[in-house]
Parts: C-alpha cells; sequence; structure tokens
C-alpha cells in the first residue's frame, strides 16, 4: 500500500464558522474518497485546504511523504494535485487536443514529444480520441466534462480532486462519465465530491461524510449510504430513494 495523502487535524474557521473540524484522513493509491454532506457542509473547502487556495488554522496536510501545509498552491499543483471543477472551463477556441496538450505542457511540466504523447493517451483513456479535432467550446455537455476530467489527467497528477464533475448530466451519461473514472482510478488516488450516490459507490472505496466541517462517518459506501442517519440528516431523501 502506497499513502498518497495524509490530513492529520485540519482545522479552519470563518469568523465563527467552522468549516474544517479537526478533520483526518489518509488515502492511497488507486483509492477513491467520496465525500458528502448537505449545503455548506465544508466539502469544496476540503478541496480548497488541500490545494492551498485556503490557510488551515491547524493541522498538517502531508503529500507523498512531504509535509505541503505551508506551499503556494502553484509548488502544490506541480507536487501532483489535479482539480476537476463542477463547471468545465476549456478553452473553447482550441480542439479538444490542444486543450489537453496545454495541460500537459502548462500544469504537467511536460514538453513537445512527451506532452503530445500524454495527451494522445489521455484522450485515449477518456473516450475523446475520436473527437480530438473539434471545438471544446462546441462540445456537449458529457464531453466538456470529459475534457475536464482529461486535462486533470494531462496534469500528471497523483491526487486527482473531482468537485461535483457529475452534476447536470442525464443518468446515462453519469454511467459513461463514472466508467471513465473507473476506469483510470487504478493509477491515482482521488477524493471525489458528488451528490449523485450511485455515481460514488460505483466509483469509492470509501465514503466520508462531512457536515459543519466535521467528519459524521467515514467507512465502505454501501455501510455509509445505508446508515439511517446518513440518508435523513445529510442527503435529504428517505431510504428507499437509494438505488
Ligand atoms: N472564503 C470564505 N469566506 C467565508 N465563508 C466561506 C468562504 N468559503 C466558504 N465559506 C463558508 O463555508 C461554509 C462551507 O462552504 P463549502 O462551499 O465548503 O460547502 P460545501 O459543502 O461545498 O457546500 P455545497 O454542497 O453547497 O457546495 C459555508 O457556510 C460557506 O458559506
Amino acid at each position: 500500500m502506497v499513502e498518497v495523502l495524509n490530513v492529520s487535524s485540519l482545522s479552519k474557521s470563518f469568523g465563527a464558522i467552522k468549516v474544517a473540524d479537526d478533520l483526518s484522513f489518509q488515502l492511497e493509491l488507486g483509492e477513491c474518497l467520496g465525500v458528502i454532506g448537505p449545503n455548506g457542509a465544508g466539502k469544496s473547502t476540503l478541496l480548497n485546504l488541500i490545494v492551498g487556495l485556503i490557510r488551515p488554522d491547524s493541522g498538517r496536510i502531508i503529500l507523498d511523504g512531504s509535509d505541503i501545509t505551508g506551499l503556494r498552491p502553484h509548488l502544490r499543483a506541480r507536487r501532483g494535485i489535479g482539480r476537476a471543477f463542477q463547471i468545465p472551463q476549456p478553452f473553447p477556441h482550441l480542439t479538444v487536443y490542444e486543450n489537453v496538450l496545454a495541460a500537459a505542457t502548462f500544469a504537467g511540466g511536460m514538453h513537445e514529444d512527451a506532452a503530445a504523447e500524454a495527451a494522445i493517451e489521455v484522450l485515449q483513456l477518456t473516450a475523446l480520441f475520436a473527437k480530438a479535432e473539434l471545438l471544446a467550446g462546441g462540445l456537449p455537455l458529457i464531453d466538456r466534462k470529459r475534457l475536464e476530467f482529461a486535462k486533470a489527467l494531462a496534469s500528471q497528477p497523483r491526487l486527482i480532486l473531482l468537485d461535483e464533475i457529475a452534476a447536470g448530466l442525464t443518468e446515462p451519461e453519469v454511467a459513461r462519465l463514472t466508467e471513465v473514472i473507473g476506469g483510470v482510478k487504478a493509477g491515482y488516488a482521488m477524493i471525489w465530491i458528488e451528490h449523485i450516490p450511485h455515481a460514488l459507490r460505483a466509483v469509492a472505496d470509501r465514503i466520508l461524510v462531512l457536515d459543519f466541517g466535521r467528519k459524521v462517518l467515514e467507512g465502505a459506501p454501501g455501510e455509509v449510504m445505508d446508515s439511517p442517519a446518513v440518508r435523513r440528516i445529510y442527503m435529504g431523501f428517505a431510504a428507499d430513494d437509494v438505488a
């Protein structure tokens, strides 16, 4: 087992609001940690703490054995943290290939042939190869989501952070995106915030439940999703709604 991320006793408050409250968890290579919790629970804040956009009040973040708690965001990115957002933001006037190539070059620090090879490999992994020459701005939402994920992969990450990447997709599209994410996860450590329970069930190895910045529960997806407390309090639906 290779530990990629170790978060210990991470705390952060904005004024009187605790957005991270003594959070600790670990993540190994090939593992996907799903993160759920109600609106305002601190899920995006956790990712912002990990990428360095927000500094914690206390606690430590260790990536691949090195303490990155004090590092600035661009230096953390260089250590191998890639992020994909809910709203994809490709360069619309560049092709799909050029977008991924730009990520491999500028975020991944690769040059010429190596960047081109990496871009092609990522396009294949994300089922975008056939669309490589299309302009990113004209893609349907599912392909823009794939491209968002492809750009994160092209940045040569060890740790991939996914922030509600499946939001806004139809059911069949969620399944297609989930297949892509599940297909590559063995090579990375992943944290995936998502409000779609069955997407997390399909890919996540563990699920961490946040509320008011606190870890309420962490465990196997079935166990966590089937917990009456999670169904009622944190996800706002009744037991029978979960597939
Ligand atoms: N920069 C900031 N300054 C002050 N308060 C903030 C800041 N960023 C986040 N917050 C507050 O921290 C709390 C947690 O926000 P966060 O976006 O992390 O929640 P979330 O779990 O991701 O919610 P959602 O599911 O709605 O995206 C919220 O109350 C939010 O208003």
